[in-house]
């Protein structure tokens, strides 16, 4: 499984985190990263743990004001960025032009989306990854997984009828290894969460919590 830990703004320590992630990751199976702010990518990714971005914009190098350029996430150590978060959308389009710049900086995509549908038009683009999440339960820590079992169960249907190789990932509400368990009983091949680890007390026994049973 596939555990995506974003930080999103949430006042936590980015590097603190990220040394708790590197460390559990070093004790299981599964594969865990992690998406700080994009002014903390090169710290976060200093630290040897996996880093992605939060989001990159449809751009190229040039007239760009206050974008997210594919490259400068790539050059500041992310090897993997989120697009279209339920909390910083886009439109089609430009979602399509968010895959096509981060294929060009070698930054592996997970395409966000509200629903099966979504998901399936996301999985169109040709990302590496998408993540149904939603929107209802995010932050809720009332997971997915168990409120809304069908959503992912037909966001993996959603998919695979359109490109099978594009994996998914569930998210909303995921804070405990039960919770990741069940994801993939679903067919997930991974969860995207946030405040379960970000605004834990303790994220490292939050982490070794969430990848105990895999
Ligand atoms: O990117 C993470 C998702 O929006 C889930 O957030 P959450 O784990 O706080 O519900």
């Amino acid at each position: 499984m596939f555990v995506l830990v974003n930080l999103k703004t949430y006042p936590c320590d980015p590097v603190a985190v990220a040394e708790a992630v590197r460390d559990v990751d070093e004790t299981t199976d599964a594969r865990l990263a992690v998406a700080p702010q994009a002014a903390h990518i090169e710290r976060v990714a200093e630290t040897g743990v996996e880093t992605w971005a939060q989001h990159v914009d449809p751009i190229d190098h040039g007239s760009n004001t206050g974008h997210a350029l594919a490259e400068s996430a790539a050059d500041a150590g992310a090897v993997g960025t989120l697009i279209n978060h339920s909390e910083r959308r886009l439109k089609l389009a430009a979602i399509d032009g968010a895959v096509r710049a981060a294929e060009r900086a070698d930054l592996e995509t997970v395409v966000c989306a509200n629903n099966p549908a979504q998901i399936g038009a996301a999985a169109a683009l040709g990302p590496d990854a998408v993540a149904v999440e939603p929107p209802e339960l995010i932050g809720t820590g009332t997971p997915v997984s168990q409120a809304d079992p069908d959503v992912v169960e037909d966001a993996v249907e959603a998919a695979a009828n359109v490109d099978p190789a594009v994996s998914v990932l569930c998210g909303a509400g995921i804070s405990t290894g039960d919770d990741v368990v069940a994801a993939g009983d679903l067919g997930a091949e991974g969860v995207l969460l946030a405040s379960g680890v970000a605004k834990a007390d303790d994220p490292e026994a939050a982490l070794e919590d969430l990848v105990e049973p895999l």
